[in-house]
Order: structure tokens, then C-alpha cells, then sequence
């Protein structure tokens, strides 16, 4: 696979936080979405990538530029990057004047990108981000990181502070934005219905390590709910299941009842029925439900 971005075995430690080892890379032209809890390492991930974190070992290579002992930053001039908050020092400027300022420093910008972006956003250049309300700011910001149109955008909850509207709004130009097929896009993001729309991949991330990088829609395939019976009280039935192929995880959820969690759903079925268990149903996993698995197996590891 080609990637925008990669982490050969990365480290990075902060007093009381440590990133990595991260062995992973970023789909080119792809959309991957960044899952994890808060505190997971998502924003410091971010920070890595864009050399303002120091790693302690491993590679980091950005569109093809490798960053440690780097001096060469203009691999920076391809990227577009929303932190999670807003800077303080940009607070004086309007959105204009930021943009003004952002103009000489990417060779791509384009203006008329720039007005596009922001009336479809509907959102005035002309006022201070300060005297912006949280959601009109954001939109400014995210038209500021996307209007030199760069090869890589790294959006750290864009959503935050969007109403429904400009939620939607932002979907269709990030849909837009990926359209050329040669751009990619990295968000992290706790929305699912974002992930759903716009995701190609998903990058689980815990206690700052990478849990794994699925494709999504084959995520969403193989990772199933099957609601099995016993109409005997099977001794050992709880070690019998925990055999199930594609086995992930496995809860009692009456006597004799089970929900169990697998990822290869067409065996574990015919296991379980082979086994003497009645499947009562199959269901689809919500991406919450995967990353609460993954994240229980990552436990029981540690
Ligand atoms: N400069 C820093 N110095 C020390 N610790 C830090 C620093 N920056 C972040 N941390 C810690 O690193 C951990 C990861 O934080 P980070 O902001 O990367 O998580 P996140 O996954 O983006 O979380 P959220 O979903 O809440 O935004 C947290 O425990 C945080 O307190």
C-alpha cells in the first residue's frame, strides 16, 4: 500500500504519558479516521507529525520527507492541519487577516477557494476570531486549513462546536476536498456518524498505542453479535465458545444465553451451531461496540 504517512516504530514520552512503540501507516489518498478515548494520544499524534513533538526513537515519514533531524520543513507547505483548539495569538486577527498571514506561507493558497469556503460555511472574514462564536471560528479556522487546497489535511475534531447544519456543510467539502482522489484526509473524531460518512480507514488508538488500522467497511462486516443458546445447561459452554473462530469477546446474557463478539461471523455461526448452540441472531456491531472490545482485549493483555 502507498501512505501519506508513516510510524516505524515511534516513541515519544511525556512525564506522565508515553506514545507508542507506533508501528502504522496512513492510506494515500484515503480517508482515515483516528478513534480513541480522551487522553488516548490522538492531538499528540498530530503533534508528531508535524515536528512539534520530539520522539524519543523510531521514523516518521510525511509525504515522502523523513522528519526526524530534518531542517527541511517545506513538506509542511502540503499539509493542512486544525488543531483541536484555537491559539490564543490568533485571537487579535480576523479571519481575513489570518488568512493573509497563512497566504505567503503556502505557495497554493488560493483566495477565491478561501471566499467559497467561508460563504458556504457562512461565515464573515471580516471579524475578529475572537468575537466569533465557537462554531463560526471553527468553520474560519477549517477554511483557512483547507484553502490551499493541501495534499494531506489533518483535522483534529473538526466537528466540535458545529451545529447540524454546519456539520453537514463541512461533510460535503471534506467529500469535495477528497474528490481528485489524490488527497488524504486524517481526522480524529468521536463522532460515529462522522466516521461513517467519511472514513475509509480507522486507526483505534489507546493509552497511546495503535489498537490497529482496519478498512472500514470490512470492519463493519466481519465484526458481529451472535446470540446463541443452549437449551441444556452445557457444561462448559462459556470455554466451548471462547474457542469460536474469529473469537473477540463473550458475555452471559441469561442462563444459557450468550452474547458472543467474533470477527469471522460465517464460521463462528457454524461453530456454534456445530457445538450444539442455537443461534437466535447475528447483528452488525456498532464501531463504539468494536473499539469497547478492543480495548478490553488490550486490557486483558497488559
Ligand atoms: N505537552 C504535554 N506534556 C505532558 N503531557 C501531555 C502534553 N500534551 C498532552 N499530554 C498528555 O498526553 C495524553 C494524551 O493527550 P492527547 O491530547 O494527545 O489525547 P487525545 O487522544 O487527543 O484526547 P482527547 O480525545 O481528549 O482530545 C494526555 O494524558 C495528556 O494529558
Amino acid at each position: 500500500m502507498d501512505y501519506s504517512v508513516s510510524l516505524r516504530g515511534v516513541k515519544l514520552e511525556h512525564e506522565r504519558f508515553s506514545l507508542g512503540p507506533i508501528e502504522c501507516g496512513i492510506p494515500r489518498g484515503m480517508v482515515t479516521a483516528i478513534v480513541g478515548p480522551n487522553g488516548s494520544g490522538k492531538s499528540t499524534l498530530f503533534r508528531a507529525l508535524l515536528g512539534l513533538e520530539p520522539i524519543s526513537a523510531g521514523q516518521i515519514e510525511v509525504l515522502g520527507t523523513r522528519l526526524n533531524g530534518n531542517r527541511d520543513e517545506s513538506y509542511k507547505n502540503k499539509i493542512g492541519f486544525l488543531a483541536e483548539n484555537p491559539h490564543m495569538h490568533d485571537n487579535p486577527f480576523t479571519a481575513d487577516e489570518k488568512a493573509k498571514f497563512a497566504s505567503h506561507w503556502y505557495p497554493g493558497w488560493d483566495w477565491e477557494r478561501y471566499r467559497k469556503l467561508l460563504r458556504h460555511f457562512d461565515v464573515e472574514g471580516g471579524i475578529k476570531l475572537s468575537k466569533m462564536s465557537k462554531g463560526m471560528r471553527r468553520k474560519a479556522e477549517l477554511a483557512i486549513a483547507m484553502a490551499h487546497d493541501p495534499e494531506l489535511l489533518m483535522l483534529d475534531e473538526p466537528s466540535s462546536g458545529l451545529d447540524p447544519f454546519a456539520w453537514k456543510t463541512m461533510i460535503e467539502e471534506l467529500q469535495r476536498y477528497m474528490e481528485p482522489g489524490d488527497r488524504t484526509l486524517v481526522l480524529a473524531t468521536h463522532i460515529m456518524d462522522e466516521i461513517k460518512r467519511l472514513a475509509d480507514y480507522i486507526l483505534f488508538i489507546y493509552r497511546g498505542r495503535v489498537l490497529g488500522l482496519y478498512e472500514k467497511d470490512q470492519l463493519l462486516d466481519d465484526w458481529r453479535t451472535i446470540v446463541v443458546q443452549s437449551d441444556y445447561a452445557q457444561k462448559g459452554g462459556m470455554e466451548l465458545l471462547q474457542r469460536t473462530p474469529g473469537f473477540q469477546g463473550l458475555a452471559e446474557a441469561g442462563p444459557g444465553l450468550y452474547r458472543l463478539e467474533v470477527n469471522d461471523p460465517e464460521q463462528g455461526e457454524a461453530y456454534c451451531e456445530e457445538n450444539g448452540f442455537q443461534v437466535l441472531a447475528v447483528q452488525r456491531m456498532e464501531l463504539e461496540d468494536i473499539l469497547s472490545c478492543l480495548i478490553r482485549k488490550e486490557e486483558a493483555r497488559r
